[in-house]
């Protein structure tokens, strides 16, 4: 039976040791690191991953702030906000919550957020530092992922990790994170995707599985090898009528028949997702530092 990866309990001492830092501040009587989140429309999924977010700033001791906006606001306006932001030296993150509506183009946003402030890690100047192997904001899913595999002894140096999905988010960034020689993984890494003609060809060949594909169950034990450590990104929504919501959160993995050939596994929930949360205030932390150069 696999051991589980606790996303829940690594976030939570993630989050006490930014806790710290912060007190830290507070007793230097310095400025506290600030993190401005912007929600587009009203998005059930979206609004909760927002006050989720500006709950744990509240927690650690950050300052923090939630614009919301809505879902008729034009691109040039959203913009224009973000550039009160970008010139705002109380907030030293800037957070722009995804997906956003169809009609608002994603790239010319998150273009617009300075790249010091950027603490999704996701312009396109922080990606190129990210592939090249320069020290960056990291996207904070992948970077979560490090940090699981960090905490729990998983040597990558060597080892087959397959990712399978292509995203922006997730995909791509911890692949070439896991790619990386210097301060890195080393790791040999496949990406697969949906065009794939055989996913088991290469899921089979993986001593480390990302599953960061979107289809709920989609991994199933007959596509990996035994002693396999199962990273689930999965975060899929299915009806349930046992639970008051009318749903449940599971994952990209059959966790239930995965566990038992697995060495090491996350849950869905309690996984990868809450070091989601974890890292963007570390890195919020980190872009505090680099702006205000305040703390060592
Ligand atoms: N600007 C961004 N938008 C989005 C990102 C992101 O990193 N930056 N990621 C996701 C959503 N997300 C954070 O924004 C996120 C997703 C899931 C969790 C989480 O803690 N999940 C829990 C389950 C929560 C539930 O019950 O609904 C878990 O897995 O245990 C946190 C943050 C897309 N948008």
């Amino acid at each position: 039976m696999a051991q589980i990866i606790d996303g829940k309990k690594i976030s939570s001492e993630i989050k006490e040791e930014i806790k710290s830092v912060c007190s830290q501040l507070v007793k230097e009587k310095k400025q506290l690191p600030g993190l401005v989140t912007i929600l587009v429309g009203n998005n059930p999924a979206s609004k909760a991953y927002v006050n989720s977010k500006a709950k744990s700033c509240n927690e650690v001791g950050m300052v923090s702030k939630i614009e919301i906006l809505d879902e008729s606001i034009s691109e040039e306006e959203l913009i224009s906000l973000i550039n009160r932001f970008n010139n705002d030296k109380n907030y030293h993150g800037i957070l722009v919550q995804l997906p956003l509506p169809k009609y608002i183009n994603e790239s010319n946003v998150i273009k617009s957020i300075i790249p010091e402030k950027d603490v999704d890690g996701f312009h396109p100047i922080n990606v190129g530092k990210l592939v090249i192997g320069e020290e960056t904001l990291i996207p904070c899913t992948p970077y979560g992922i490090l940090e699981l595999l960090k905490r729990y002894n998983i040597e990558t140096k060597g080892k087959h990790v397959v990712v399978v999905g292509r995203s922006n988010i997730v995909g791509k960034p911890i692949a070439n994170l896991l790619l990386q020689k210097r301060d890195g993984a080393n790791a040999v890494v496949t990406i697969v995707h949906s065009a794939a003609k055989n996913i088991s060809f290469y899921t089979k060949q993986a001593d480390i599985l990302i599953a960061a594909i979107g289809s709920p169950k989609f991994i199933k034990a007959e596509m990996l090898k035994e002693n396999v450590v199962v990273i689930d990104v999965g975060i899929n929504r299915v009806e349930d009528a046992n639970s008051p919501k009318g749903y449940k959160i599971i994952g990209d993995v059959d966790f239930d028949e995965v566990s038992k050939i697995a060495s090491f596994i996350t849950p869905v929930p309690g996984g990868v997702g809450p070091m989601t949360i974890a890292m963007l205030l570390k890195n919020t932390l980190i872009a505090y530092k680099h702006l205000t150069k305040n703390i060592e």
